[in-house]
C-alpha cells in the first residue's frame, strides 16, 4: 500500500503537487492520469525519495521510502527507462542493481527472460531501442520481486505485442495481490488495464474512484436509436413521457437515462422497425477530456484558430435548464415529454 497525505512539491512560485491525499492499495491495477505538467512524475518521484516533498508524507507499507531496508524489494519503479548505464550490458545493469539490494544473481536471469531480452542480454544497453529499453527498465522494478510496482508511462515505445504483454502482467501482478500503480497518457490502454483510478490536474487530486465510476461520472450515457418510421417512434415516444434528441441529418434519435430493454420492447409493443437500438458510454478519454478540461495548461489549437470553444461538460450541464437534455449542445432537443 502507498499512502500520499497532504503531499505538497513547490519549485520556485510554482506548485507542481498540491496537498495530495490518496491511497494506492494492493490486489488492483490503480492507474493514474493528469493532463501534461499535472505533477504526475514529480509525485512519482516523491514516492521514491528523488524528490523531497516541500510538504507532506509517503509511506510505504507504513514506512518512509529511505527507511525501508533494501527498497527494490519492498518497491520496483520504472520512471525513466533511459536511466540505465549505457556503456554496461543489460545484464550487468542489472547485476549491479541486485548486488547493491542483496538479491541473488539468478533473479536476474529471470527477469531478463520474463521480459524477453533472454537474447541480448549481454548487449550494451545504449544500442537497445525504445521498447527495449521500457523492457529492461520493467525488468529492474521487477528484480527485488517486490510487493509494490510503480510504473510512469510504461508502454511507451512497446509495440502492440509488448503493449499485450505489459498489460497482462500488470494484471497478473495485481492478481497476485500486489499494488500496481501505473501512469499513462494512453487512455484506451488504461481504460483496458486499470480497475481503479487517480486523476490530478494542476497538482490537485481531482478524483479517486473505480474506472466504472468515473466513467460513468464523467460522461454520458444513452441509448442510439433509429427507425424507417421515425415520426411514429417520436410519437411513441413521446406518449410514454420520454425525451428524445434529433441528431439532425442522421437520422438518429438520441434518449437518455431509459434503459435500451425498455425502448426495444416500446417499439416492439407499437411494431416500429428498429434499424438501430444501441446503448452508448463514452469512453474514459471522453471521460478524462471532460473531467480535466479546466486544468489542462499545454492546449494545442488548429492552425489560425483562436481557441478551442468549451465543449458541453459537467459545467455546461450544471448550468443547463433542468428540463434540457444532457450534453445536447449542438443538437435540435426535441422535447416530447409534454413538459
Ligand atoms: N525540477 C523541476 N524544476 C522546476 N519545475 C519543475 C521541475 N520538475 C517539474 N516541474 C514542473 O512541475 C510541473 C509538474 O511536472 P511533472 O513532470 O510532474 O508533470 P507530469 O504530470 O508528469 O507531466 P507529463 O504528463 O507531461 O509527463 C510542471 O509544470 C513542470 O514544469
Amino acid at each position: 500500500m502507498i499512502e500520499l497525505e497532504g503531499l505538497t512539491k513547490r519549485f520556485g512560485a510554482k506548485t507542481a503537487v498540491d496537498h495530495l491525499s490518496f491511497q494506492v492499495r494492493p490486489g488492483v491495477v490503480t492507474g493514474f492520469l493528469g493532463p501534461n505538467g499535472a505533477g504526475k512524475s514529480t509525485t512519482m518521484r516523491m514516492m521514491l525519495d528523488l524528490d523531497n516533498p516541500t510538504s507532506g508524507t509517503v509511506r510505504i507499507d507504513g514506512k518512509h521510502y529511505r527507511d525501508l531496508p533494501e527498497p527494490l524489494k519492498h518497491i520496483g519503479a520504472l520512471l525513466d527507462a533511459k536511466a540505465m548505464n549505457g556503456g554496461r550490458s543489460a545484464y550487468n545493469n542489472l547485476l549491479c542493481l541486485a548486488q547493491s539490494n542483496r538479491i541473488p544473481e539468478r533473479r536476474v536471469a529471470e527477469v531478463l527472460d520474463l521480459v524477453g531480452l533472454t537474447a541480448v542480454a549481454k548487449k550494451k544497453s545504449k544500442g537497445f531501442s525504445l521498447g527495449m529499453g521500457q523492457r529492461l527498465g520493467i525488468a529492474s522494478a521487477l528484480l527485488g520481486d517486490p510487493e509494490i510496482l510503480m510504473f510512469d508511462e510504461p508502454v511507451n515505445g512497446l509495440d502492440p505485442e509488448g503493449i499485450l504483454w505489459i498489460r497482462n502482467l500488470m494484471k497478473g501482478l495485481a492478481a497476485e495481490g500486489r499494488t500496481i500503480f501505473v501512469s499513462s497518457h494512453l487512455m484506451s490502454e488504461m481504460a483496458l488495464t486499470a480497475d481503479h483510478l487517480i486523476v490530478i490536474g494542476q497538482g490537485k487530486l481531482l478524483a479517486d474512484m473505480s474506472m466504472a465510476d468515473f466513467i460513468h461520472k464523467n460522461s454520458r450515457s444513452y441509448v442510439r436509436l433509429r427507425s424507417p418510421q421515425q415520426e411514429r417512434l417520436k410519437d411513441v415516444l413521446h406518449e410514454a413521457g420520454i425525451d428524445a434528441i434529433s441528431v439532425p441529418a442522421t437520422g438518429v434519435l438520441e434518449i437518455d437515462g431509459v434503459a435500451v430493454e425498455r425502448l426495444g420492447e416500446l417499439a416492439a409493443q407499437h411494431q416500429i422497425v428498429l434499424h438501430e437500438l444501441s446503448p452508448q458510454r463514452a469512453s474514459l478519454e471522453e471521460a478524462f477530456m471532460r473531467m480535466t478540461a479546466d486544468s489542462v495548461e499545454y492546449h494545442a489549437h488548429a492552425p489560425g484558430e483562436p481557441g478551442l470553444p468549451p465543449g458541453p461538460g459537467p459545467a455546461d450541464n450544471a448550468a443547463r435548464p433542468a428540463d434540457a437534455p444532457a450534453w445536447g449542445t449542438g443538437y435540435e432537443a426535441t422535447r416530447k415529454g409534454g413538459q
